[in-house]
């Protein structure tokens, strides 16, 4: 109890409300007994089997439903479930206000009785990522990926042991060797080159019809940024880089959690032949900065025959950032 209220004191005493939300997140994650008190009184964003609850507005818009602890033990004993399954909730963050929050997948429920008592829609998560906006879209995401990571790591991979997790779900530890597993994310360099005058996009196969994006490709253990970012161009389309600046990062939740660290790169007008691999790309190209400007202005394409110009990454991704960057930077 004392710790409780160090840490609550330790976080209020603060004069910036960030470095008080931080301190306030880390305590909960350190402390069970913090974490549970928290629990009984937080937000609570809820999913089934990994798809996040929605619900619409009277404009048309998708937000995340907005529960309190409260109203999921209702739902869950509505349900016919015990409120143990409460205990299995995940922090990911806390509100302005340090009010905790959490979630909490009840894939094991009825999901039309769940989404009938909530007034909502279990939405696939691509799907929601694309449909929510502002900073619900990423906390989504990394509430999905703490979710999954749960599900798939109940047993210790040294021991076989079931491992157990602590109250905020930072970490599970192997009842047997004490060995502690954190959340993981497999770190991805993503890069938009260019040769001064165009930029050089490309696609996969398995990516929807017309979609171009920037190259990426995931860091080999032992490697610098830089190097897997060298790397990548020169297998991928078979350029060498001159040199590069790092843009920004992103979580990226598809297909697992991947780290995307995202960067600018130049090769020489001189060498700007592709030698494309087509076991990765289906196809790379450069593209003009007219190209680029009129294809940022083109809708999302759906289904059909292939759009006239290409499609570019949504506005989410960290792709669609570096593009719109490139296109600034030609033009000033
Ligand atoms: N947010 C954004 O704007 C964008 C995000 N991305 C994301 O970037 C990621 C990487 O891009 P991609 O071009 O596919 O990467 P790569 O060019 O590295 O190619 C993928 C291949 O790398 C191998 N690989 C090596 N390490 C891993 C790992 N840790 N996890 C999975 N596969 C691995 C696999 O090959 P094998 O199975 O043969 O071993 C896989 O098929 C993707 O997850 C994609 O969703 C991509 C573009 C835009
Ligand atoms: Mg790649």
């Amino acid at each position: 109890m004392l710790r409780v209220l160090q840490i609550v004191r330790l976080s209020s005493r603060c004069s910036s409300s960030f470095v008080s939300r931080m301190r306030f997140l880390n305590g909960l994650k350190q402390n069970d007994d913090v974490c549970s008190a928290a629990l009984q009184d937080a937000h609570m964003f809820l999913f089934h089997r990994l798809s996040p609850l929605l619900q619409r507005n009277h404009q048309g818009t998708f937000r995340t439903a907005e529960l309190r602890t409260s109203d999921v033990q209702s739902l869950l004993e509505n349900l016919g479930s015990d409120r143990t399954l409460l205990q299995e909730a995940v922090l990911i963050g806390c509100t302005e206000q340090n009010q905790a929050q959490f979630c909490l997948d009840i894939g094991g429920l009825d999901q039309t009785a769940a989404e009938e008592l909530c007034g909502g829609t279990f939405v696939d998560l691509r799907k929601s990522f694309f449909l929510l906006s502002g900073a619900e879209a990423p906390l989504v995401a990394k509430a999905q990926a703490l979710l999954r990571w749960h599900q798939t790591s109940g047993f210790c991979s040294a021991t076989g042991q079931p491992t157990h997790r602590n109250q905020a779900g930072s970490q599970r530890t192997c009842s047997s060797s004490g060995i502690i597993y954190y959340p993981k994310m497999s770190p991805v360099v993503i890069v938009l080159v260019s040769d001064g005058e165009r930029c050089l996009l490309g696609r996969q196969a398995t990516f929807p019809r017309g979609l171009y994006s920037a190259l990426a490709g995931f860091c080999d253990m032992g490697e610098t940024l830089e190097e897997t970012l060298s790397r990548e161009v020169a297998e991928e389309v078979g350029l060498e880089v001159q040199s590069f600046s790092f843009s920004s990062s992103q979580h990226w939740p598809f297909p697992q959690s991947s780290f995307m660290m995202a960067c600018h790169a130049s090769v020489s007008p001189a060498h700007s032949q592709l030698c494309v691999d087509h076991s990765e790309l289906e196809d790379a190209r450069w593209f003009s900065q007219q190209e680029v400007l009129s294809a940022l202005q083109t809708p999302p394409h759906r289904g059909g025959r292939a759009p006239p110009s290409p499609w570019l990454p949504p506005k989410h991704a960290v792709a669609h950032r570096l593009i719109t960057e490139w296109i600034q930077n030609t033009r000033s």
